[in-house]
């Protein structure tokens, strides 16, 4: 048996398709749209992503506003290109790429920024939402990987209710969050939270009817490890030999019934979902205009 291919890059560019008629339609109503990224120093792979959601965004018709920095960047010089973009009108939404150079304390700027014009969804204001509001619709930014795996697994039209999921790996940008999104009422998903601290993760990984792999530890599920017929989303990234290489090995294609491949899975929805958090910023902005109008 060989898995079906979740193919992030065929839904992200169906949806960036989505999110192109979503910008002219606010264009026509008088609302620009635009993503403003703040980078700081000079690390190669940063500057490829930050480079890229450029290109996505000039692909979609959102402006966007780069401001690159130097390594030396104060802690403050950084804060008041923060509050820059916090005031600039053409800017609906940004992020400060991650991860900032060590002298910076990244949840002093993160808390800095207006949570309404949180990109990432990274804002403790917008993660506190999603803890808070479990039947509610959200009407607040979203992380985008959690997203991202949604959206590709939901676009792929695969249930989640009912279905056990184990999360491997605590990070604040995945780990963390996205077990918060499947719990929601309406996805209805049981979640595992494994990290470097959990005993039993051979057993988890065995009772599992969907993996999401976000250790960044390149190749750490193997075929033996997985249930047949599990769901795996292979979302960690790290350079081995300068190529990206993802946290579940190849061979696991062999015993699941669906797979994310990476590269192509899961990193480019996680770029759709930045620019869907934009454009959703963009259309409260619209409404709320038309509200303090009437
Ligand atoms: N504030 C902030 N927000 C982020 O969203 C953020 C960040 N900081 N720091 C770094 C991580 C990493 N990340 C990726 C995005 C896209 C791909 C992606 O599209 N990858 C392609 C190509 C991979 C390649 O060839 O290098 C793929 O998976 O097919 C990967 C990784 C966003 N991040």
């Amino acid at each position: 048996m060989s898995a079906r291919i979740l193919d992030g890059k065929a839904t992200a560019a169906t949806i960036k398709a989505e999110l192109t008629q979503r910008v002219a339609k606010l264009k026509e109503q008088g609302h620009t749209t635009g993503l403003g990224t703040i980078l700081v120093g000079e690390d190669p792979g940063s500057k490829w992503y930050v480079g890229g959601k450029h290109k996505d965004c000039a692909q979609v018709g959102i402006e966007s506003i780069r401001v690159d920095l130097p390594e030396d960047t104060t802690q403050d010089e950084l804060l008041a290109q923060v509050r820059q973009l916090n005031e600039n009108p053409d800017c609906t939404g940004y992020i400060v790429q991650l991860p900032l150079p060590k002298h910076i304390d990244q949840d002093v700027i993160l808390e800095a920024m207006d949570p309404a014009k949180d990109a990432d969804g990274l804002h403790p204001m917008n993660l506190g939402r999603l803890v808070a509001n479990v039947n509610r619709p959200m009407t607040s930014p979203l992380p985008c990987t959690p997203l991202g795996c949604v959206e590709l697994l939901e676009r792929h039209g695969i249930e989640l209710a009912g279905k056990h999921v184990l999360v491997v790996g605590r990070g604040v940008t995945i780990g963390r969050p996205v077990g918060l999104l499947l719990t929601r009422r309406e996805i209805n998903a049981t979640v595992t939270l494994a990290h470097t601290g959990t005993t039993n993760l051979p057993e988890l990984l065995a009772r599992a009817d969907v993996i999401i792999a976000a250790a960044g530890v390149p190749h750490i599920i193997k075929p033996q490890d997985v249930k047949a017929g599990a769901i795996v989303l292979d979302v960690g990234v790290s350079r081995v030999d300068g190529k990206v290489t993802g946290d579940v090995d190849p061979a696991v294609a062999e015993v699941a019934s669906w797979i994310s491949p990476n590269p192509g899975g899961v990193g480019p929805m996680t770029r759709a979902m930045l620019l869907n958090n934009v454009v959703e910023a963009a259309e409260r902005n619209a409404a709320n205009a038309v509200k303090t109008s009437n």
